[in-house]
């Protein structure tokens, strides 16, 4: 899907655009008044030279490939070498194949070498239409998806809470998503917008730091929705009163009791409908192992480095940690193992963890972590707490896996 960056850099859609392979001039106006008025840009070509150039020089979302272009021809070969043209110019590219009712082997031999889907002529306006926004639409879902970082789903916690979350994903309920620091609140709600086929943008919302509610609607994300001023909750409220809302997802690192004791009874009606608990990492051994395997891969790629092994003993020790920042804490442990090739920082966190009494390494990495969390992660604010100067906090931060 054709994709621009808004003021804020988000990624949105702009209208689609579609490449029509045909010969006649008058199909091609009809299709292009079609088309227009559904909001779909039109491309056309009337041969295959033609039609390469356009693919190469413009963004087109999916291409609509009579067979038979060229007067006289009623074999499909011309369209059927020039499919296979295309799918090696951009392998990922739709195509949905035009054929004439005699037409079906040749529309069966287009399938076999790649194109999405046919239709026969003469077509049914609507059918047509129907057939190529779902198309589109499909095309959008897994461009969105992977736009974002991949959600590792493994155990059969995560794995009911994922379902429930896709299953609403394309309502416009409002949902709470709570869990601890770096469990995946972030992700599994972007992975909703992701899915949602919402085309209006995401707006995020450090809720301790809102003092206006932004103006465009489409889906505000707010993270840590327990942290938004008394005011502001009711302001949101009135707001989710009126007829056009957006859609809210909201965050918090509280459980759900508390969380419901510090927001405003009517805010909370609006939003505390469905209520997704993400549980500790610590309670997922199986989504430790898979998420392990996949930072080791994903890292050992991205640094162009050794992947190391993780052996039966290893996975032991990583499972049997108790992950305080939940998957963020896990991720560097993984980065730093590809980084240095070594586990040392991994037994050694593993080591503090099941220790009673806490250590010198396990304050200081307290103390950093509370004076971050005071700031909102603003790292010059939270270096002069401590009296450190920004890169030695970074450098306990990288340490800490902060
Ligand atoms: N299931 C998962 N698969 C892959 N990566 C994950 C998963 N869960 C979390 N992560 C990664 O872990 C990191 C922390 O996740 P995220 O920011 O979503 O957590 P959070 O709960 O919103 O944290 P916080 O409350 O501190 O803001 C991110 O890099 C995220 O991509």
């Amino acid at each position: 899907m054709n994709m621009f960056r808004n003021e804020s850099g988000e990624a949105t859609p702009s209208a689609p655009c579609i490449l029509f392979v045909d010969d006649d001039p008058d199909v091609q106006v009809a299709a292009r008044l079609l088309f227009r008025r559904r909001g779909i840009d039109m491309l056309s070509a009337c041969g295959t030279e033609e039609a390469l150039t356009q693919l190469a020089s413009s963004s087109v979302d999916l291409v609509l490939l009579d067979l038979n272009y060229t007067k006289g021809m009623t074999t499909g070969a011309e369209g059927l070498a020039l499919l296979r043209d295309m799918l090696v110019l951009r392998q990922d590219l739709p195509v949905i194949v035009v054929t004439g009712h005699s037409g079906v082997t040749i529309a069966v031999a287009a399938m076999r070498a790649g194109a999405t889907d046919f239709v026969m002529k003469p077509w049914n306006n609507e059918r047509l239409l129907a057939l190529v926004e779902g198309t589109l639409k499909r095309r959008q879902t897994a461009e969105a998806l992977e736009a974002e970082p991949a959600m590792i789903v493994a155990s059969g916690e995560l794995r009911c809470l994922v379902a429930e979350a896709d299953r609403l994903a394309v309502t416009r309920a409002p949902l709470i998503i709570t869990g601890a620091a770096g469990a995946g609140k972030m992700l599994l709600a972007r992975r909703i917008h992701a899915l949602s086929q919402e085309s209006d943008p995401v707006t995020i919302i450090r809720a301790e730091e809102c003092e206006a509610l932004p103006q465009e609607s489409g889906t505000w994300i707010f993270r840590n929705i327990d942290a938004l001023s008394v005011p502001m909750q009711r302001r949101l409220a009135d707001r989710l009163d009126e007829r056009v809302a957006p859609r809210i997802i909201a965050l918090s690192s509280l459980e759900q009791p508390a969380l419901e004791a510090v927001l405003d009874p009517r805010l909370l009606l609006h939003l505390g409908m469905v209520v997704l608990s993400l549980p500790p990492l610590c309670e997922r051994p199986d989504d430790v192992m898979a998420l392990s395997a996949h930072f080791l891969r994903y890292f050992s790629i991205r640094h162009g480095l050794a992947e190391p092994v993780l052996d039966e003993e290893r996975s032991r020790i990583l499972c049997r940690e108790s992950w305080p920042q939940n998957v963020r804490g896990l991720r560097a442990v993984l980065e730093r193992a590809v980084l240095t090739g070594t586990w040392g920082t991994s037994s050694d966190a593993s080591e503090t963890a099941t220790q009673g009494t806490p250590t010198l390494r396990d304050t200081e990495r307290s103390l950093i972590e509370t004076a971050l969390r005071r700031h909102g992660f603003n790292v010059t604010q939270a270096a002069r707490e401590l009296g450190l100067t920004r890169p030695a906090l970074y450098r306990r931060m990288a340490r800490y896996g902060l």
